[in-house]
C-alpha cells in the first residue's frame, strides 16, 4: 500500500472545462516530489485537493489508506496532519515570527505549545527574530516562517505551492538547500509545486510533469531528459531544435558539435555570453532558426559554421 495515494482525480470548476483529468500519482513516506508545470496546469489545484481544501469531482486521495474527505463533507475543511504553504506566505503582519508560528496551536497547553515553537524557531534558525514583526524579516525569512507554522502541527505531509516564486535566485538556492535537509531530518513527505525546472531539481530528483490538467510525464530527471514525452517536457529542460526534413524530430543545443567545416552549414547571427558557453543563435541555409552551444566560445557573430550530432540524440515524438 503507498502511502499517499492519488487516485484518478478529476476537477472542473466550469462544467465541461477541466482543471484536472484523471490524475493519479503514489508517493511513498519520506519522499519529496516535485511538480512541475505552466501556469494553469492544475498544480494548485491539485495540491488544495490533497489537503482536503477543495471539492473533487472524481478520484479519490488516500493517506496510509484514510481517504481524505471533500471540504464540503467535513464541518472543517481540511487535515492538521497535511498542511499546505503558498507562495505569498500568508503571515498575520501584526504577530511576531513567535505568534505566527503558535497560531495553529492555539488549542494546545501552554506547555506543549511552547516546547513545540522553541523546537522549530531553532530548526529553522528563526530564533534570534522571534519577536520580529513579518515586514522586519527577509523574503526567504518570511517564507520560513509560513513553514514555521506549517510544521507546528507536526504534519506528516508537507504541500508547498511555489513557495520560492518572490524569492532571489541566491534566497531560493539557500532556502532550497535547508529545508531540502530539514524535510530529510524530518522524515516529512513533501510534493512541492513550481513552474521552474531548476527549483524543482535543486528540491529533489523526482519529476512529475503537469500540462493542460493532465499528468504527462513521471520518473527521473535524467529519463525525461533523454526521452521527454512530449514537446512541452522536453523543452523544460533546453531549447529543441527541429531537424529539417525529419518532422516532430529535434536536437538539443548541448547536443550539437561545432566544426569550421564539414557538418551542417549554418551561419552565426548571435551570440550570448552565458555562464559555461556561449549561446549562439545560427541560421540554417533553409531559414530555419536554431540555438547551438559554443563551449570553446570560438565562433563570432557573422561566421560561418558547420553542425554534426550523433543520431541516438535526436528526440522524436512520433
Ligand atoms: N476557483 C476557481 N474558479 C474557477 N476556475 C479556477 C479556479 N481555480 C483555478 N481555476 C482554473 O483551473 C485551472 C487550473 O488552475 P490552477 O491554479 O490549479 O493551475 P496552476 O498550475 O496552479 O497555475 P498557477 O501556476 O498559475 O497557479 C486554470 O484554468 C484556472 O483558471
Amino acid at each position: 500500500m503507498s502511502y499517499l495515494k492519488i487516485d484518478g482525480i478529476s476537477k472542473s470548476y466550469q462544467e465541461g472545462i477541466h482543471a484536472l483529468k484523471n490524475i493519479s500519482l503514489s508517493v511513498e513516506k519520506g519522499n519529496v516530489v516535485s511538480l512541475v508545470g505552466e501556469s494553469g496546469s492544475g498544480k494548485s489545484t491539485l495540491l488544495r485537493i490533497v489537503a482536503g481544501l477543495e471539492n473533487r469531482n472524481s478520484g479519490e486521495i488516500l493517506l496510509e489508506g484514510a481517504r481524505i474527505q471533500n471540504p464540503k463533507e467535513k464541518l472543517v475543511p481540511g487535515y492538521d496532519e497535511i498542511q499546505l504553504v503558498y507562495q505569498d506566505y500568508h503571515l498575520y503582519p501584526n504577530s511576531t515570527v513567535e505568534e505566527n508560528i503558535a497560531r495553529p496551536l492555539l488549542q494546545y497547553d501552554k506547555q506543549y505549545k511552547d516546547k513545540r515553537v522553541t523546537t522549530i524557531l531553532n530548526l529553522l534558525g528563526l530564533a534570534s527574530f522571534k519577536d520580529k514583526l513579518p515586514r522586519q524579516l527577509s523574503g526567504g525569512q518570511q517564507q520560513k516562517v509560513a513553514i514555521g507554522r506549517a510544521l507546528s502541527l507536526e504534519p506528516q505531509v508537507i504541500l508547498l505551492d511555489e513557495p520560492f516564486s518572490s524569492l532571489d535566485t541566491i534566497q531560493r538556492r539557500e532556502l532550497i538547500a535547508e529545508l531540502k535537509s530539514l524535510f530529510g531530518q524530518l522524515g516529512i513527505t513533501v510534493l512541492f509545486v513550481t513552474h521552474d525546472l531548476d527549483d524543482a531539481l535543486q528540491m529533489t530528483d523526482f519529476l512529475v510533469i503537469m500540462q493542460h490538467g493532465k499528468l504527462i510525464q513521471k520518473g527521473n530527471p535524467e529519463q525525461i531528459f533523454s526521452n521527454p514525452k512530449s514537446l512541452y517536457a522536453g523543452k523544460l529542460f533546453s531549447h529543441l531544435n527541429p531537424i529539417p526534413d525529419k518532422p516532430k524530430t529535434y536536437v538539443r543545443p548541448s547536443d550539437l558539435h561545432l566544426y569550421k567545416s564539414s557538418g551542417l552549414s549554418v551561419k552565426i547571427i548571435e551570440r550570448q555570453y552565458l555562464v559555461h558557453y556561449n549561446l549562439l543563435t545560427v541560421r540554417l541555409n533553409d531559414g530555419t532558426v536554431w540555438k547551438v552551444e559554443d563551449k570553446k566560445r570560438s565562433f563570432e557573430i557573422g561566421d560561418r559554421a558547420f553542425l554534426k550530432w550523433e543520431e541516438e540524440k535526436e528526440i522524436s515524438f512520433k
